[in-house]
């Protein structure tokens, strides 16, 4: 099956759960728009190379779309509509005038060198610069993607339209326009979300063991978070390997580790055993952490998951199939849309300081952000008690809700 019929399924389950009306329906199954673009960047050595792009703006029911821009070999127009839908659902569960975009470059981002990466992303702006915009359709980072990357994108833009144009991306370094709190805020609501869960679950968080899938933004700082919240993080994986120690381990010495490491990589980091990266998700955890990609946690491993809850920082890391594995194993999972928000969430607070060109003490960034995830989260909580669903079909229902009474208005259906 592919990532596109994959997210359709919770999301058709919510609608029939709900009864929402087929025309409304029929809008939300679909992106409004699909861009394709073509890159030639004049290499090191002299030779061009042509880069395949993509942006899709999902929604713009809500508001301008939004959503990052991942540069990765895997990338593809499928995946870039299916994280685009994925945008529109979380902006709609986070209560944000947003609605849903994604972008992506096929691009192994570990061949390029520092010039090599700007031309290919100047270039990329140059070629979607009609389709985006402050109104329009609001980028931000993704995998791979992060402040630097935004900062040149930001320039580019700026160029292009003759202005200074802070407020057409988000996740920039401060002194370009970007907010106190961005870079740690997915982490931050993740872990948010994991207390929501946790309590509801009643158990303790000093102590409650963790693992985390991938060590990138999400994955580091869910780790450093959940660790000073008190948590035992005794496993956490990258692309090259993984590592495990029962006494825990501390993610911001890792994080120093892995700032000088070969590859940047978790592996061989001393004070942790090297462990096999697939078992990171199969760890005897109180909280399971996938904070990497898309389809990792599937038919073939669901049922070797003995984690209590699993609180999604990736987007779209739970197929189906296993969904309903997980189900049934009675394990809490905390979707994607409702779990990784926080950054979008804070995104949106470095928009509203761009356009007033105001800005904001980190202690309120934070404060907001986890007001909103906490709202968020007992709206989607008190959904499932209300429509007997799990909580991925009632973070379905909570986004269609938004976008139905939205639509209805702007006279769609
Ligand atoms: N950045 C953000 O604000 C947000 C990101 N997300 C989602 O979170 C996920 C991670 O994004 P982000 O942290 O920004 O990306 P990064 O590129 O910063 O990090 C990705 C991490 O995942 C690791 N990884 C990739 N594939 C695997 C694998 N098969 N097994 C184990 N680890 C793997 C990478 O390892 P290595 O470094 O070794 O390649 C890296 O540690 C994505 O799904 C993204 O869409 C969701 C909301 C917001
Ligand atoms: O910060 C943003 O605008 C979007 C982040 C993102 O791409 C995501 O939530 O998947």
């Amino acid at each position: 099956m592919g990532l596109i019929e994959q997210s359709m399924i919770p999301l058709n389950k919510a609608i029939k759960a709900m009864k929402l009306d087929p025309g409304a329906a029929a809008i939300i199954a679909v992106p409004e728009k699909t861009t394709e673009v073509h890159i030639p960047v004049k290499m090191d050595n002299g030779k061009v190379q042509v880069f395949t792009g993509y942006r899709c703006q999902h929604s713009t029911i809500m508001g301008p779309a939004k959503g990052g821009v991942r540069y990765h070999t895997a990338v593809n127009m499928d995946e870039v509509k299916t994280l685009a839908f994925w945008m529109t659902c979380k902006c709609a569960v986070a209560g944000l005038p947003y609605g849903g975009g994604k972008g992506g470059i096929i691009v192994d981002v570990t061949k390029l060198s520092e010039r090599e990466l700007e031309a290919l992303t100047r270039g990329y702006i140059d070629k979607i610069a009609g389709v985006i915009g402050e109104k329009k359709d609001i980028p931000a980072p993704d995998m791979n993607t992060n402040a630097k990357i935004m900062g040149w994108m930001m320039d580019e833009y700026s160029k292009i339209t003759g202005q200074y144009e802070p407020g057409f991306i988000t996740g920039k370094d401060i002194s370009v326009g970007g907010s106190l709190g961005r870079t740690a805020a997915t982490g931050r609501g993740v872990v948010t979300a994991a207390l929501e869960a946790l309590k509801v679950k009643g158990m303790k968080v000093k102590g409650a063991t963790a693992a985390v899938q991938g060590f990138g933004n999400v994955g580091s700082w869910t780790a450093k978070l959940a660790f000073d919240e008190g948590m035992k993080i005794v496993a956490i994986s990258d692309v090259y390997g993984a590592i495990a120690n029962k006494k825990g381990i501390d993610p911001y010495k890792l994080a120093e580790y892995t700032a000088t490491s070969k590859g940047h990589s978790v592996v061989g980091y001393p004070d942790a055993d090297p462990i096999d990266k697939e078992l990171v998700l199969e760890q005897k955890v109180d909280v399971l952490f996938p904070c990497a990609m898309e389809n990792q946690i599937t038919k073939d491993n669901a049922k070797k998951i003995k984690a209590t809850i699993i609180c999604e920082g990736a987007n779209g890391p739970t197929t189906p199939e296993a969904d309903e594995i997980l189900d049934k194993k009675g394990i809490f999972v905390v979707p994607d849309i409702l779990a990784n928000g926080g950054g979008v969430t804070v995104s949106y607070f470095e928009w509203v300081q761009n356009l007033y060109r105001f800005f904001w003490s980190e202690e309120e960034v934070k404060n907001r952000q986890i007001d909103m995830m906490v709202k968020a989260f007992k709206e989607v909580y008190d959904l499932t008690l209300e429509y007997k669903v799990p909580m991925r079909v009632a973070a379905y229902i909570a986004a269609l809700k938004r976008l139905a009474v939205a639509m209805k208005f702007r006279g769609m259906y």
